[in-house]
């Protein structure tokens, strides 16, 4: 597949405000390339160059973008600088700046082989060489393959389509219909891979990407907790005549993949994040009697001296330092394991919870450093109660409880109602803080003029891959977390409504971002709102909104899919009511 033709359907997406429209162009994207082109062009639509998960970065700045333009324009970089401040953006100064023609017809193939070699290229010279590389491809191409070319190579692709629409226009495009996607969701959920689903369904059909396992070193899409808004109403909700209460760690979710002696750890975003966590690696070498096994579980900061548990905050500061291997003995972390997902070369998805846990139990040799999470097993309410405000008082943040059915599947990527948490009350109202993600802002006033006065806020809704909106929010920043919003907004500005984002015209803000930055928001309730569009009823002309929204913190580790759902605010909602 030429690249011009990938280009041109990237200008059309960005046209469009409509998802069935962007899902149909990606349909008829997908269903021309050839077999070793397909994953390519799912990784190109997505802004990357290979599976999220192993962390391929072109490391392609602003600066050296700049370098690449002017060189393959044959200008200094003052020129390219002012076309910047002319044009906002490096791949529409590259559309207008470079002047040669064509000079020879790129395909999907050379460009990705281009910039592999950008992002393999290290060590001293490597700057210099990924601009030549760089410059060479942007000579070579037309304007507006240009302008996608600059914007795959910064990380700036923001052409708004998700991994569920890729899915949905796979499904089209192969499978006849939107509906099947299902069939495609589980190899990914598994895989975590959208290029490999695409080129398995491409070559072998559906019974193909049917036959994807769990491999090791790849990561698969965790299982989500959902919350209640009182303590009764868990066993009844969960449906099984017992259940586990598990201790609630407030750490950072960690899937460990143990391969002999090589152990490759992730994170909730499946980011592989092993280089962070090297105690815990070497825990997991010495504590896991089997060849290979795939955990999941939460590192947690812990105290060895008084034998408690720190808060999240002591864990992220080893994040920030350099030298991990000096931090992680002055602040270490354990590894509470929740689950276990496969062992020995087998898939242990489709085990029951007991089941897993049983094996967990036979493979872990515990100690202070690495041990299955603390559980009770109970079938009542007062043995619930009793075993959270015991964590509370241990300086846990709650509890999670977790079906016994013989249906208590490991279900990879979803949120249902097998797994709900509990925790200390925030707010009055609401039982727990929502994570939204911003797609829009207001320009600020007075002290706030320079960045923005407030942000519009939205929940994801799963099941049609969109964003609603759910409250504008101007509280609860600090004085930098509010100098810093431009910067850290800069990157998801859009010229208009993205397709992906549901929002009525009252709501419509001064500025539009694609979903990229996700917040966590604290807020007294949900209430009924002619406003939001989140739930919203065609019929009655009303959505869902979250009252007195405030500011808590970034949710960085998070991905805008990674949000609370419009079905979990539709659920806290109606719980309220009846409360
Ligand atoms: N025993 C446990 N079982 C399952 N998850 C646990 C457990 N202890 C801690 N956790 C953590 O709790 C998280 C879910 O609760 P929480 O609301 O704190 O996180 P979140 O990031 O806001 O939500 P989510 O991960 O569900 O999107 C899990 O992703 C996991 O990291």
């Amino acid at each position: 597949m030429k690249f011009a033709t990938l280009a041109s359907c990237f200008e059309r997406l960005q046209a469009t405000t409509s998802r069935i429209e962007m899902t149909a162009l990606l349909a008829r994207l997908l269903g021309g390339a050839a077999p070793d082109e397909i994953g390519l062009v799912c990784y190109f639509v997505l802004g990357e160059i290979g599976p999220g998960y192993k962390r391929v970065s072109l490391n392609i700045g602003d600066r050296a973008a700049a370098a690449a333009i002017a060189l393959a324009a044959g200008t200094d970089l003052s020129a390219v600088e002012a076309a910047v401040r002319e044009f906002g953006d490096y791949g529409d100064v590259a559309y207008h700046l470079i002047e040669a023609p064509a000079a020879e017809s790129l395909s999907v193939t050379d460009v990705h082989r281009s910039l592999s070699a950008i992002a393999g290229a290290s060590g001293p010279g490597s700057a210099e060489e990924k601009k030549s590389i760089l410059a060479r491809l942007l000579a070579a191409a037309t304007p507006v393959e240009r302008r996608y070319l600059v914007r795959l190579a910064t990380g700036n692709m923001r052409l708004g389509a998700g991994d569920m629409t890729l899915l949905d226009a796979l499904a089209e495009a192969f499978l006849g219909s939107r509906a099947e996607r299902r069939a495609l969701e589980h190899a990914y959920n598994i895989s975590s891979d959208i290029g490999l689903v695409a080129r398995t369904l491409r070559e072998g059909g559906l019974p193909a990407v049917q036959a994807i396992t769990i491999t090791l070193h790849r990561p698969i899409r965790p299982m989500l907790t959902q919350r209640v808004a009182r303590i009764s109403e868990i066993l009844e909700r969960i449906g099984s005549p017992v259940i586990a209460v598990e201790e609630k760690y407030d750490g950072e979710r960690i899937q460990a993949h143990k391969d002999g002696n090589d152990v490759t750890l992730f994170s909730r975003r499946l980011t592989d994040v092993t280089d962070q966590y090297p105690d815990i690696a070497r825990h997991i070498r010495r504590c896991v009697a089997a060849d290979t096994a795939i955990l999941d579980g939460e590192a947690v900061a812990f105290d060895h001296e008084t034998g408690t548990y720190r808060p999240f905050q002591a864990l992220m500061r080893r994040r920030r330092k350099y030298q991990i291997s000096e931090v992680a003995a002055e602040i270490p972390a354990t590894y509470r394991v929740f689950d276990l997902l496969y062992v020995n070369g087998e898939s242990y998805l489709h085990r029951s919870y007991p089941d897993r846990r049983a094996k967990l139990e036979e493979i872990l040799s515990r100690d202070d450093h690495l041990s299955p999470a603390d559980r009770i097993i109970t079938d009542n309410t007062d043995g619930i109660t009793e075993f959270y405000l015991a964590c509370i008082e241990r300086g846990l943040e709650g509890i999670v409880c977790k079906s016994c059915a013989d249906d208590s599947f490991y279900r990879a990527g979803a949120r249902e109602w097998q797994w709900i948490k509990w925790k200390s009350d925030y707010a009055p109202g609401l039982s727990d803080t929502l994570d939204l993600v911003i797609v829009g802002a207001n320009a600020g006033r007075g002290k706030r003029a320079g960045t923005y006065g407030s942000v519009l806020c939205a929940a994801y809704n799963s099941e049609k891959d969109v964003f609603q909106t759910v409250c504008g929010m101007g509280t609860g920043f600090s004085d930098p977390d509010l100098a810093d919003l431009p910067r850290r907004l800069a990157g998801a500005r859009a010229d208009r409504q993205p397709a992906r984002v549901m929002a009525n015209p009252q709501a419509a803000p001064d500025f539009w971002f694609l979903p990229a930055q996700v917040v966590e928001v604290l807020g007294l309730e949900i209430t009924e709102s002619p406003i939001h569009t989140c739930n919203w009823d065609p019929v009655r002309r009303r959505g869902l909104a979250l009252r007195f929204p405030r500011f808590v913190r970034w949710r960085d580790e998070k991905s805008p899919e990674q949000a609370t759902t419009t079905a979990e605010v539709a659920a806290i909602f109606h719980r309220q009511r009846e409360v």
